[in-house]
């Protein structure tokens, strides 16, 4: 089975789009930009896209490539005593000059969309999430959809990354699966994947994972986001090769990506009802 995640984030956004019009609330999405990256913005032009289409407000700020970390933070510090915005997304990656942890630490917690402020993060990791970081957040909702089980089962993720790999660790532990993180100095890292009844690729690396890697009716999510010999959008996994020997597959593009996206409008909707509880 190929899993349609581009169908899924269709769905959720069109019930969002009703919530929020029956709901009398008026989110409010802030992004910023730093810098001219074309895969940045291309990202950024998407979730402002997403935004219109569920009926959620949004604002972009744009600051110059050489922005300093102070000029950063005081542009978030606006965000965050602004009543009318909901949801701060500061666009990764910064330019290497800049502190982004600093900026991370910056945004207000009840306005960290992207759920990677410490406090969030800690929440998680205590199994009282608020804020779930969008993509492993988003795979877990594909998850549920697909009805595929957790409990009990092996999953095992590659990548330790703080916005993907270390969150779907976590939250597959909330979800009681038995986690396995695996990383660049992994030892017999095939071994390990193969004995994943859920497999999570974030490496980073075109067609990394072959058939040979995987076991037999496994369930493997593609969070790669990398290019082909032809210059084409690819995964980390050999899509061909891997398809028919596992139980479901996510297919880039149109499997994790547009869940991102879906989940980043549910965690502003979030904090819109939040807010208005205060
Ligand atoms: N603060 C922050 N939050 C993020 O959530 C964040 C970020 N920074 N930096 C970059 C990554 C990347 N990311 C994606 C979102 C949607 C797709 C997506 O929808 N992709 C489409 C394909 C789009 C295409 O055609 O290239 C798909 O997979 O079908 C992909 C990647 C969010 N990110």
């Amino acid at each position: 089975m190929i899993i349609n995640g581009k169908e899924i984030s269709e769905k959720r956004l069109a019930a969002l789009k009703e919530e929020i019009k029956t709901s009398g609330l008026n989110p409010c999405l802030a992004t910023v930009i730093v810098g001219e990256d074309p895969a940045s913005q291309m990202y950024v032009r998407m979730k402002h896209k997403a935004c219109e289409q569920v009926g959620i407000k949004s604002t972009g700020v744009v600051l110059p490539e050489n922005s300093t970390t102070k000029e950063i933070l005081a542009e978030v510090e606006k965000l965050n005593s602004d009543n009318l915005i909901h949801g701060i997304l500061v666009q990764l990656p910064l330019p290497k000059h800049v502190d982004t942890e600093a900026v991370i630490e910056a945004v207000s917690p009840e306005k960290d969309v992207d759920g990677f402020h410490p406090y969030n993060t800690g929440r998680l990791f205590s199994g009282m999430p608020e804020f779930v970081p969008c993509t492993p957040g988003g795979i877990m909702t594909l998850l549920k959809e697909y009805k595929i089980e957790t409990s009990g089962k092996k999953a095992v993720v590659v990548g330790r990354s703080v916005d993907v790999g270390r969150p779907m660790a976590a939250l597959l532990i909330n979800a009681d699966a038995t986690v396995t993180v695996c990383h660049s100095r992994t030892k017999n890292l095939e071994d390990e994947m193969k004995a994943a009844d859920i497999l999570i690729s974030a490496i980073g690396k075109a067609k990394f994972v072959t058939a040979e890697m995987v076991k037999s009716g496994a369930v493997v999510i593609d969070v790669g986001i990398n290019q082909d010999e032809n210059k084409r959008l690819c995964g980390d996994v050999d899509f061909e090769s891997v398809k028919d020997k596992v139980s479901a597959i996510t297919p880039v593009p149109g499997g994790v990506g547009p869940m991102t996206i879906a989940t980043l409008m549910e965690n502003t909707l979030k904090s819109a009802k939040m807010h208005a509880k205060l």
